[in-house]
C-alpha cells in the first residue's frame, strides 16, 4: 500500500518527536512506499552529501540500494566484524523503528566493506578507505522488483530541534525522490597506463616456484592500471554506463572522501535472505568468442581444463567447509558450470543452506574472506606471499563490500571488476589465480582482459 505524503509526515514526525525520554543520540527510522524513483537521479542529486553517498545493484538487477548522508558511520580497526556486529546491535538496541513492510533491504541498513588485508602497509592510494566502513544511510531508496521504498534514518540527538530536523528532511527527501539522472559534461581520457606489467609476470613465474616446492597451494596475484582524465570523473555516469554494458554483475559506488570504489563484479560472497544463504564459488576464466561457435569451443575446454579445474576446486572446498560449519542442508553441485559475462565466462559453483540459530551475515562474511578464489589455498600462506610480493595495496580491491538490514537479511559481493575513483585519475586492479601450471605471459594476459569491464565504463582504449 501506498501512504498519502501527508501520512508519511506525520508518521516521521511522531517518531521524531517520540524519543524525549533517552539521553543519548538514537536512531529514528520511518520507511514508506513510493511510486517509481530514478535511482540514477537520486543519486545524482544527493551531490551536497558527495562522499557520503552509495549506490548498488545486485547481479539479477531486481534490487537496488540508494543510500545518501549519512545517519551514522561504523569505523572498526581490530576484530572489525565483530566490532561492527557489535555496534550494529548497540544502535538497534535503542532505535525507533516504524517500518510495516519488513521488506530486505529498509529500515535501518547498513552498507560499506572492508579491505582485503588490515595486516598490509598502506601506500595512500585508499587513505579514504578504512580496514572496515559501514554507514546507515540518512535517506536510502530500496527498489524491491517492481517496489520501491524510501527510509529515512535519522541519529536524534537529546537537543535536537524535532521541528527544525523534520522540515529540513521532509524538503530534502523530496528533492532525491524528484531528481532525475543527467549526463554530466564529457570528460576525455588523458592517459592510460599499466602498472609494473613486466613485475607481475615475475611474482606470477615465483608463485609457481613457491607452489612447485609446496609452499603453496594457489595464490591470486593482481596489478594496477590508472586511468587520467582531463577532469574530475564522477560515478554516477559510470555506474550509468556499467547498468548498460554489465549483466549478471553487481553495480556497486562507495564513496568516502574524496574518493569513489567503483565497479561491476560477478562474484557473490554471500546472500542471506529468510536464513537461507548462498554462496557463490568462482574461479577459472576464458574470453568470451568472437563467434558463437568459437565461444561455445572455449566455454567447453574451460569445463574441461584441468588447470582451471584445479584453481576452482580450491575455492569450493574451502566455502563447502565454512558453510558446513555455520549452516545445515548445505548443498553443493558436483561439477561446475559456465558463467558467461559480456567479456568472459567463468567456472561457477553455487553453494547453498540453511543458516544455524545464532550466526550472522557478518560471522560468514568473515569466515568466508578471503575465500581461495581473490587471496589463495592455505589462506594464511597466500595472504603472507601477497603481502611480500604485491607491490601495491589492494585496499577494498578483492573484498567484501554489501549490506544488511535489521532483519538478518543481507549480501556482500567481492569486489572485483572495480576502480578506485580519484578526482580526476582511476586507479584499475585485475588479478588472477596462480597454480602450479601457470604460465605469466597468459596470467598477464587473462588480467588485461578482466581490466576491460572499467576501460569500458570509462572511456578508455581497449
Ligand atoms: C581476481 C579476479 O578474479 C577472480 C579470479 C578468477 C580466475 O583466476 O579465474 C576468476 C574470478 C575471480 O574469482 C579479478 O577479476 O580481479
Amino acid at each position: 500500500m501506498i501512504e498519502t505524503t501527508s501520512y508519511y509526515h506525520e508518521k516521521l514526525y511522531k517518531a521524531l518527536s517520540n524519543r524525549k525520554h533517552i539521553e543519548k543520540p538514537q536512531l529514528v527510522s520511518v520507511t514508506t512506499k513510493l511510486d517509481s524513483v530514478d535511482s540514477l537521479g537520486f543519486f545524482q542529486a544527493g551531490k551536497v552529501y558527495q562522499g557520503e553517498r552509495v549506490y548498488w545493484t545486485s547481479a539479477d538487477t531486481t534490487f537496488t540500494l540508494v543510500g545518501v548522508g549519512s545517519a551514522y558511520t561504523f569505523e572498526a580497526d581490530r576484530n572489525r566484524f565483530f566490532s561492527t556486529r557489535q555496534m550494529w546491535n548497540d544502535l538497534l538496541g535503542d532505535a525507533v523503528v516504524l517500518n510495516p513492510y519488513e521488506i530486505p533491504g529498509t529500515g535501518p541498513v547498513a552498507l560499506g566493506g572492508f579491505s582485503f588485508d588490515p595486516l598490509k602497509e598502506g601506500d595512500g592510494t585508499w587513505e579514504d578507505f578504512p580496514n572496515s566502513k559501514v554507514f546507515i544511510p540518512m535517506y536510502l531508496l530500496t527498489e524491491w522488483g517492481e517496489d520501491t521504498y524510501l527510509t529515512l534514518n535519522l541519529m536524534i540527538h537529546p537537543n535536537d530541534n524535532e521541528e527544525e530536523l523534520y522540515n529540513i528532511v521532509t524538503k530534502e527527501y523530496q528533492n532525491l525522490i524528484s531528481g532525475r539522472y543527467k549526463e554530466e559534461e564529457r570528460v576525455e581520457v588523458t592517459g592510460q597506463e599499466e602498472i609494473l606489467p613486466a613485475e607481475f609476470k615475475q611474482i606470477v613465474s615465483k608463485a609457481t616456484d613457491h607452489i612447485k616446492t609446496d609452499q603453496i597451494g594457489k595464490v591470486v596475484l593482481a596489478r594496477e592500471m590508472v586511468v587520467s582524465f582531463s577532469d574530475d570523473r564522477k560515478a554516477a555516469s559510470v555506474v550509468r554506463k556499467l547498468k548498460e554494458e554489465q549483466t549478471q554483475s553487481y553495480i556497486f559506488a562507495f564513496e568516502s572522501g574524496d574518493s569513489c570504489f567503483v565497479g561491476a563484479t560477478p562474484e557473490r560472497l554471500v546472500k542471506v535472505e529468510n536464513n537461507e544463504l548462498l554462496s557463490t564459488c568462482l574461479a577459472g576464466t576464458v574470453p568470451r568468442g568472437k563467434t558463437p561457435s568459437e565461444d561455445e569451443a572455449l566455454g567447453e575446454a574451460l569445463l574441461n581444463d584441468e588447470k582451471n579445474l584445479q584453481e576452482h576446486d580450491f575455492v569450493v572446498q574451502m566455502i563447502k567447509e565454512a558453510v558446513t560449519g555455520c549452516c545445515e542442508n548445505v548443498h553443493v553441485p558436483d561439477a561446475p558450470v559456465l558463467y558467461p559475462l559480456r567479456n568472459l565466462q567463468h567456472l561457477y559453483t553455487p553453494v547453498s543452506g540453511t543458516l544455524k540459530d545464532g550466526v550472522s551475515l557478518l560471522d560468514v562474511v568473515e569466515r568466508l574472506h578471503p575465500t581461495p578464489a581473490l587471496g589463495g589455498y592455505p589462506r594464511e600462506d597466500s595472504l603472507q606471499f601477497i603481502r611480500e610480493y604485491e607491490p601495491f595495496h589492494r585496499g577494498w580491491y578483492a573484498s567484501p563490500v554489501g549490506w544488511f538490514d535489521s532483519y538478518q537479511n543481507g549480501e556482500f559481493a567481492v569486489a572485483i571488476r572495480s576502480a578506485l575513483l580519484k578526482k580526476d585519475e582511476a586507479v584499475l586492479f585485475s588479478g588472477c589465480g596462480v597454480v602450479e601450471d601457470s604460465d605469466p605471459e597468459e596470467e598477464y594476459q587473462e588480467t588485461a582482459v578482466k581490466f576491460l569491464p572499467m576501460i569500458h565504463a570509462l572511456g578508455g582504449k581497449e
